[in-house]
């Protein structure tokens, strides 16, 4: 991807009382009480916004928070406000709304150096649509546009794309740049044996990347929610697990696929399963050929965890994004926890996965974290971002 224009390109001159919309991905993990579990993505963002603010720029943050359908108070990102505060050392304002006559009033009232974080701009449909007029809302909010939402560039969405065309300069911000120059970097010459693990819930979105991972790695390794579609593909019984029933013809090709390329694509050989979704629920370990009815596979099982452990001990790169399995729950974080300690260049992605690591203190074993599960992956596909190359070029 051609380099773009960065934030840091910005001077003073540019920005001194000029309204920066700032797309940033705060999409973080939050328990029951919506207290943040992991503030990875947040610590993340703080050094475009410092850089804005330092220069007296008016600050207009924008982010999504999970994927909500309409206005759901449980996506609030009210959240975020003490923590970004706090870690910027001013009092960030709150808006109700990420559009509309109230948020051009507190736009209006921005002091120089002033921060303001805008509601879930996934609140409207128009978002995931790239709706041009929702676009054209955005941007009127503003002077200038900033992407550094790394975790949503692969998202063509009107808060990370749409809003470019109407916002001159659009620029990328720190983080952004950062993601940009390892990622590209790493996955293009990186060091064999190369291998990717790929775990998690987002089966969907997910799934289609390991056809493109196939023409790039050496070893392949599924784990967590993504496995059941490919155990019922390959006619086992997975009772409740999670799985995705229209991409059953994808896992048997896929599966095909590694064969005729003779890449080794490891699936676990037994699962830690569930007879509820919850911490406290009883869990068995049984060949992942046989999870009886009304159970559930929640980790991958002691057999895998040893299996995938000595596979990883001969890789020299390893991109791992998604968990194992529900590692929230201390029953079923095993899986996860072995496998994230293995490798000598491990490049994590993803915002569970980021979690996950931290959560276990092996975060600083990491060559590199990326606020980025989809969009590091889409990466290493050979894709572009559409977050970034709606951008100015440097
Ligand atoms: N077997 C499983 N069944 C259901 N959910 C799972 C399973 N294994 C892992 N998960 C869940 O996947 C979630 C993370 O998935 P995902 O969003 O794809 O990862 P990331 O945010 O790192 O990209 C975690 O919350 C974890 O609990
Ligand atoms: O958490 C995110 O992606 P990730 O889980 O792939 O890292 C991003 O915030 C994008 O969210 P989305 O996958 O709901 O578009």
């Amino acid at each position: 991807m051609a380099t773009k224009r960065s934030v840091g390109d910005l001077k003073e001159a540019d920005l001194k009382g000029k309204k920066v919309f700032v797309r940033v991905d705060l999409n973080v993990p939050l328990d029951e009480n919506l207290k943040i579990t992991d503030d990875t993505r947040v610590r993340a963002a703080v050094p475009t916004i410092e850089y804005l603010i330092q220069n007296g720029a008016k600050v207009i943050l924008s982010s999504h928070l999970g994927r909500p359908k309409g206005v759901t108070a449980k996506y609030s990102l009210k959240p975020l406000v003490p923590r970004l505060s706090e870690l910027l050392g001013v009092e960030v304002k709150m808006a109700n709304d990420c559009i509309g006559e109230e948020v051009e009033k507190l736009v209006s009232e921005l002091p120089d150096g002033g921060v303001l974080l805008l509601e879930n701009v996934r609140f409207y449909r128009e978002e995931e649509k790239n709706d041009p007029e929702f676009a054209k809302k955005l941007a009127s909010l503003a002077d200038l546009y900033v992407n550094d939402a790394f975790g949503t560039a692969h998202r063509a969405h009107a808060s990370t794309e749409g809003v470019a065309k109407y916002l001159k300069p659009a620029v990328a911000g720190f983080l952004m740049q950062k993601e940009l120059d390892y990622l590209v970097g790493a996955v293009s010459k990186p060091k064999r044996p190369f291998a990717a693990i790929v775990g998690g819930s987002k089966v969907s979105s997910k799934i289609g990347v390991i056809e493109s991972l196939l023409e790039k790695v050496d070893l392949l390794l599924l784990g967590g929610g993504m496995i059941f579609t490919f155990y019922k593909a390959q006619g086992f019984s997975v009772g409740s697990s999670l799985v995705e029933e229209d991409k059953l013809d994808l896992a048997t090709s896929l599966l095909e696929k590694a064969k005729s390329k003779g890449v080794t694509l490891l699936l676990p050989t037994d699962v830690v399963i569930a007879n509820k979704f919850a911490a406290d629920a009883d869990s068995k370990v049984v060949p992942a050929s046989s999870i009886p009815d009304g159970w559930m596979g929640l980790d991958i099982g002691p057999d895998s965890i040893k299996i995938f452990s000595e596979a990883l001990d001969t890789t020299q790169t390893v991109i791992w994004n998604g968990p194992m399995g529900v590692f929230e729950f201390d029953k079923f974080a095993e899986g996860t926890e072995t496998s994230a300690a293995r490798g000598v260049t491990t490049i994590i992605g993803g915002g569970d996965s980021v979690a996950a690591v931290e959560k276990v203190g092996l975060a600083d074993k990491m060559s590199h974290i990326s606020t980025g599960g989809g969009a590091s992956l889409e990466l290493l596909e050979g894709k572009s971002l559409p977050g970034v190359l709606a951008l100015n070029d440097a």
